[in-house]
């Protein structure tokens, strides 16, 4: 079951001072890198009979989930947090046919309920990231940045419920398994200030990370207290000698913002979080500008109209006559 997932473009940037590809998630058919896994896991559910789908969500996973399963033919109930769902992931949830359950509670107690139905029912496949086919698909990133530009030194990657960043390093790992490649990058994950689990774990040297019971972040889609794959990031991170950093909201609108108006390229919060986390892993000098560092940019910035309009602009409302007007004035006074 597949839309022409992954291929996504890896686009060079020139105004954030170091050797910064980025990887832009944002151009899979349903907008983020969900759709490399659920290509992966809605056909393994089609292979073995299912006739339905679920995931628990913070927006993408369903955005994805009911795009491949409408694509099979596949019923899809999805599990959201109630009100704390970007509106473009919400809106394809519904364009795509999904069955949509919203809960009072956050990603975390979504994600308890739909085990709790894989559990006693077993009639509807479950597609969370702890579904190693979600994973299968997703390590194709790393096949991808390897036949653009080799094995860069660092990747970089946003974390929420923690398998992408396994997903990635798995990938560089087998391609050395078959001796297609040398090494590993340093795998780094990024993390919001009020839901950064992994990263305070990793930055403190603690094996078992504390939970966070009321994650907080405007990056809702990694708003995400008690990530599923915790072990499996804490792996990545340490095998590739890599490490994590914390930003904070304020950080990732900021990079937003820079990404669309000095690259071009519009993605949304949780995405953003990974050039917020370069530019400060700049700062404190865990990367340099010399080596060649990926970034991943899981979403469009579509999938979330606030966080954009927020980014402001000069804006005007004008009769047409006084349009010439209006635009000479602002070429005098410059941007
Ligand atoms: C744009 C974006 N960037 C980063 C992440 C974090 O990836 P993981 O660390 O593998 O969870 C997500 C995750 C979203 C969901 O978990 C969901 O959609 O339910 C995301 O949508």
């Amino acid at each position: 079951m597949s839309l022409e997932e992954g291929n996504t473009p890896l686009i060079k940037t020139s105004t954030f001072g170091g050797n910064f590809l980025a990887k832009f998630e944002g151009a899979n058919p349903t907008g983020s890198f969900k759709d490399r896994g659920m290509s992966v896991a809605v056909s393994n559910a089609s292979n073995l009979g299912y006739r339905a789908v679920m995931a628990a969500s913070t927006g993408n996973t369903a955005a994805s989930a009911a795009a491949y399963a409408a694509r099979a033919g596949m019923r899809s109930f999805i599990i959201l947090p109630k009100g704390k769902i970007a509106l473009g992931k919400l809106a394809q949830s519904v364009l795509y046919g999904a069955e949509v359950i919203e809960v009072e509670g956050n990603f975390d107690e979504g994600l308890e309920a739909v085990l709790n139905v894989h559990k006693t029912n077993g009639t509807v496949y479950p597609l969370n990231s702890f579904n190693p086919w979600r994973l299968e698909g997703q390590k194709t990133l790393a096949f991808e940045v390897v036949e653009s530009v080799g094995v860069p030194d660092t990747v970089v990657v946003p974390v929420g419920n923690a398998g992408n960043i396994y997903a990635i390093w798995k990938g560089f790992v087998e391609l050395t398994q078959v001796g297609l490649t040398e090494r590993v990058p340093r795998m780094i994950g990024v993390q919001a200030e009020g839901a950064s689990p992994i990263a305070r774990a990793v930055l403190e040297g603690r094996e078992i990370p504390e939970f966070t019971e009321s994650p907080e972040t405007i990056a809702s889609a990694i708003r995400i207290g008690k990530p599923v794959n915790w072990p499996r990031a804490m792996r990545a991170i340490r095998e590739s000698n890599g490490t994590a950093v914390v930003v904070t909201d304020e950080e990732i609108l900021l990079a937003q913002t820079e990404m669309a108006r000095r690259e071009g390229l519009g993605v949304e919060p949780a995405s953003a979080a990974t050039l917020a986390g370069y530019v400060k892993l700049l700062k404190l000098g865990v990367v340099s500008k010399e080596e060649l560092v990926v970034g991943v940019f899981t979403g469009h910035s579509l999938k979330d109209p606030d966080s954009m309009m927020r980014a402001g602009t000069r804006r005007f409302l004008v009769p047409p006559s006084e349009v010439l007007k209006l635009v000479e004035g602002e070429l005098r006074v410059g941007r």
